[in-house]
């Protein structure tokens, strides 16, 4: 599916948010879509439409804008993604991001995920897959993704079990090891949640936000403690509204 021209006017608003070079590190951007009660999607496991087209449309402008898309294993469960960029200047070729999976434990099956038949196709890149380095790699996995120019790449995830920070640094390390100066972060709510208390880490923050409520049983974006945001501002679409932000250093109080 193509996806429609995107709305003129987001093109100046997302301008001062995309990526630049940032030192040791890739730029990172934090991007999703939530209801108004805070949800990004309806049930645990669950893929849920929150984007009306028009921001489904600056999703795809946004990931042609970088290197990689980075998800963890429970959204590749529960989505089983395509994570390439249908969005098209008209005569430029396709800007495909690398997919980049965070799996420690190896819980998602490659050969059988639509990421597959999309890298086939050439629809899309083949992902990164991050596992710790204790975990057995399946050969013939391991075959059908090289093959396509993926890869496995292990780390010491289990070393800093208590600490999300720390693995972060880990995998923004090694990204920029791999040569990637730009990573766009779209979820799920466990990731979401562990980098909005990690200002240091986040360069941008770009919100969907969608006319619903999801209600109680949805998967909930809340952070573990307060975060503010600074630079925040807001374009109004057709049905949604985005906000573009950055995370503060420290929460200011009233
Ligand atoms: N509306 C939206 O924009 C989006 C919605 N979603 C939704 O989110 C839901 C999935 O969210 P979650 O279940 O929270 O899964 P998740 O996608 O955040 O994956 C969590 C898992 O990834 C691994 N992981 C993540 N960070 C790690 C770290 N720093 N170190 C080591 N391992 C790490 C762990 O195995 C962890 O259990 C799905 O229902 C999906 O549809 C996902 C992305 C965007
Ligand atoms: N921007 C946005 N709006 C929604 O309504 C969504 N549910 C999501 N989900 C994210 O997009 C991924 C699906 O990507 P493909 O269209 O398959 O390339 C999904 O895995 C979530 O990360 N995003």
């Amino acid at each position: 599916m193509s996806l429609p021209e995107i709305p003129q006017s987001l093109i100046p608003f997302l301008q001062d948010y995309l990526p630049k070079d940032v030192p040791d590190r890739p730029f990172v951007t934090l991007t999703y879509a939530q209801s108004l009660d805070s949800r990004i999607a309806a049930r645990k496991g669950e893929q849920t439409k929150i984007s009306h087209i028009e921001t489904k449309t600056m999703t795809h402008y946004i990931r042609s804008k970088h290197d990689a898309i980075l998800v963890g294993v429970g959204t590749v469960l529960a989505d089983d993604p395509k994570l390439n960029c249908r969005f098209r200047v008209p005569g430029e070729a396709a800007s495909h991001p690398r997919p980049i999976i965070i799996d420690p434990h190896g819980k998602w099956t490659y050969s059988e995920s639509q990421l597959r038949q999309i890298a086939a196709t050439k629809q899309g890149k083949a992902p990164f897959i991050l596992i710790d380095n204790t975990t057995t790699i399946d050969l013939q996995e391991q075959s059908t993704l090289e093959g396509q120019g993926g890869e496995f790449v292990k780390l010491p995830f289990f070393d800093n079990k208590d600490s999300p920070v720390k693995n972060w640094d880990l995998i923004l390390q090694k990204l920029n090891e791999l040569g990637i100066g730009s990573v766009m972060i779209e979820g799920g709510a466990k990731i979401i949640n562990d980098l909005l208390t990690a200002p240091k880490l986040v360069d941008s923050l770009i919100i969907t936000i969608g006319p619903t409520f999801l209600g109680k049983e949805g998967v909930e974006v809340s952070p573990i403690s307060q975060v503010s945001l600074k630079e925040s501002k807001w374009w109004q679409g057709a049905q949604d509204v985005v906000l573009c932000a950055r995370l503060n250093l420290f929460y200011t109080s009233i």
